[in-house]
């Protein structure tokens, strides 16, 4: 078997990137697009020892679990993975997946899963769900305009603008935004010179108001013809907010600093449940404002509010959530990295007329611990306590200092929002070992035909009825030995596996689903001022002499060596 060979496989698994999974003379092979249950042909693109990777080429015989895809490039363009499986079995998948994670990165019990599992919270209807969409726009082969979306991890621009997860608005903006460019010759930005006008189109949709907001991101200070452009979108529906966005940078970043406005307001208006957001162009904002309902909904549940507890709500971006809980319990803390979401966050805290929710400004994992140890400091002999602690983390999921400070502080129950069922089974083990119980978790799907899943935990603290201390000792006299230290000797002399780079390379890619370079798990050692002797071989560092491993990287091999006891 060799690479571009044929092979025909039955779909028998999904990975996690949805990529169905089949065998053949005892290799496994990840197909993207291939649906459980399909027969299919596929030509080997990659081999490696005991997998590796095929393209789709024919459907022998379709599976009954497949769909056909509602948008004509859902094969091509980066956005969908999953668009061609039938939507009950996306949800079965994600719910998998999230159970999966649980047990094997988090250590729980099938059966405590069975009983604390609630089934996913599905969409009725799973398409035209996201209220933001960022076209960029390019150049075809003719010279014309293009919009659309670009192809998985490359930057190319597969020509789009009838997207089937966009609202239908989207179409008419682009159409206008399109023929205006053609008709007066404004170019398109090309990222290869970093010259030409347009670069993308921000376009928002209030769900609940039926505001529309579309902001040009230029190349430049002035677009020739403005009036021309604004005048035909006022025509649209809804049309609130017309801005343009100025990045004049050579960078993958979409939106630069400066926003100028063309037409009407800077924002536009919508609604979470009863609180009323102001959404500008920069603003952070949830995409699926029918499953953010959902998802703060059961945030709220599990929060089990009365109006008197006191909450934190951490990694609280525009304070959504926080607000959300605001009408239903006493005080609520705030805590975000980025000062802009915080500002919003007041803001909105005012429109809504919410006086019971504060924000701060900074990492959480120093603004609690810093606000833990001055209570501390200023009222000896009591603690900070909070009775709900909410956090809703970025992929990476929550730092240990911070899980360490929320154990101390021991709310009577804790609500992990969470966008990575991997990082969140880890941070659940952490905080099951000290000292809180996992009692429901409900996966959300906020982003049908993705991979992508969200997942609401409720833990509640383990109240203990009473401590009795046992001390037992062996042996008589002067020389007894208490049994607990017996338990670490045996501890300390049983042999430890030896932690190979294969093993942090598995461990990283099971979990974080990216590959690392050994080169980058040696200069992470090497960092940490560990043992080289077991070091991979110096070619292979040589290879690589400038790059360093990103930040997310180096947390991943951190938490690989935690994971192995390595450190
Ligand atoms: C998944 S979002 C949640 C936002 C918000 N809860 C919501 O539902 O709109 C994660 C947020 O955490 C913020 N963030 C990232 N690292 C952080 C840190 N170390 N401390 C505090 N906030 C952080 C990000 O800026 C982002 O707003």
């Amino acid at each position: 078997m060799k690479k571009n060979d044929f092979v025909t496989l039955t779909i028998e698994d999904i990975g996690v990137g949805g990529e169905g999974i089949g065998k053949a003379e005892g290799m496994t092979f990840f197909v993207k697009d291939a649906v459980v249950g399909d027969v299919i042909e596929a030509r080997i693109t990659k081999l490696k020892k005991n997998y590796g990777y095929a393209r789709l080429m024919k459907i022998i015989k379709p599976s009954e679990k497949r769909k056909e895809a509602k948008c004509p490039v859902a094969r091509q363009c980066g956005g969908c993975q999953i668009q061609e499986m039938d939507y009950k079995e996306q949800l079965k998948f994600k719910g998998r997946k999230v159970r999966n994670n649980l047990e094997r990165i988090g250590g729980f019990e099938s059966t405590l899963l069975d009983a604390v599992m609630e089934p996913i919270c599905g969409m009725e209807e799973p398409f035209h769900y996201r209220n933001k969409a960022q076209y960029p726009i390019g150049t075809d082969r003719d010279g014309n305009p293009v919009a659309g979306f670009y192809a998985g991890r490359t930057h190319q621009i597969i020509p789009n603008t009838v997207c089937a997860l966009g609202k239908e608005i989207n179409t008419e903006v682009l159409n206008i935004v399109l023929g205006f460019m053609k008709e007066f010759h404004v170019t398109a930005y090309d990222e290869g010179t970093g010259t030409g006008l347009f670069r993308h189109v921000l376009i928002r949709s209030g769900f609940k108001t039926g505001e529309i907001m579309v902001c040009l991101i230029v190349n430049g200070t002035q677009i020739p013809h403005v009036e021309t452009l604004t005048e035909r979108l006022t025509k649209l529906p809804g049309m609130t907010s017309i801005t343009m966005n100025i990045n004049c940078e050579n960078t993958n970043v979409i939106m630069g600093k400066e926003i100028r406005l063309l037409w009407g307001q800077e924002y536009i208006t919508d609604y979470i449940g009863e609180i009323k957001y102001q959404i500008s162009p920069l603003s952070f904002y949830q995409v699926n404002p029918v499953q953010t309902e959902v998802l703060y909904g059961l945030a709220c549940e599990y929060a089990g509010l009365t109006g008197q507890e006191t909450v934190w709500d951490l990694y609280c971006g525009i304070g959504t959530i926080s607000l959300f809980l605001a009408q239903k319990a006493k005080q609520v803390y705030g805590v975000e990295i980025i000062p802009q979401a915080i500002e919003d966050a007041r803001k909105n805290a005012e429109i809504n007329g919410i006086t019971n929710a504060e924000f701060y400004v900074g990492k959480a994992e120093e603004v609690l611990p810093d606000y833990y140890r001055k209570y501390e400091e200023s009222n000896p002999g009591s603690r900070a306590h909070a009775d709900v602690i909410v956090v809703d983390p970025p992929r990476k999921g929550c730092d240990e200092t911070l899980l360490e400070t929320m154990v101390n502080m021991e709310p009577d129950r804790i609500v992990y929002v969470s966008c990575d069922s991997a990082t969140l089974a880890r941070d659940l083990k952490y905080l099951c070992e000290n000292g809180y119980e996992l009692k429901k978790v409900r996966p959300a799907d906020m982003f049908p035909m993705t991979v992508h899943v969200e997942t609401v935990v409720l833990l509640s603290h383990k109240k203990p009825d009473g401590h009795i201390n046992v001390k037992v000792e062996f042996g008589e006299g002067e020389g007894k030995v208490p049994l607990d230290n017996i338990a670490k000797r045996a501890e300390a002399y049983k042999p430890k596996e030896r932690v190979t780079y294969k093993m942090i390379k598995e461990y990283i890619e099971a979990k974080y689903g990216f590959k690392v370079h050994t080169a980058y798990i040696a200069e992470v050692k090497r960092s940490l001022g560990l043992p080289m002797y077991d070091a991979p071989n110096a070619v292979e560092e040589l290879k690589h002499p400038r790059k360093h491993p990103t930040v997310e990287k180096v947390e991943a091999i951190k938490d690989a060596l935690k994971h192995f006891e390595v450190i």
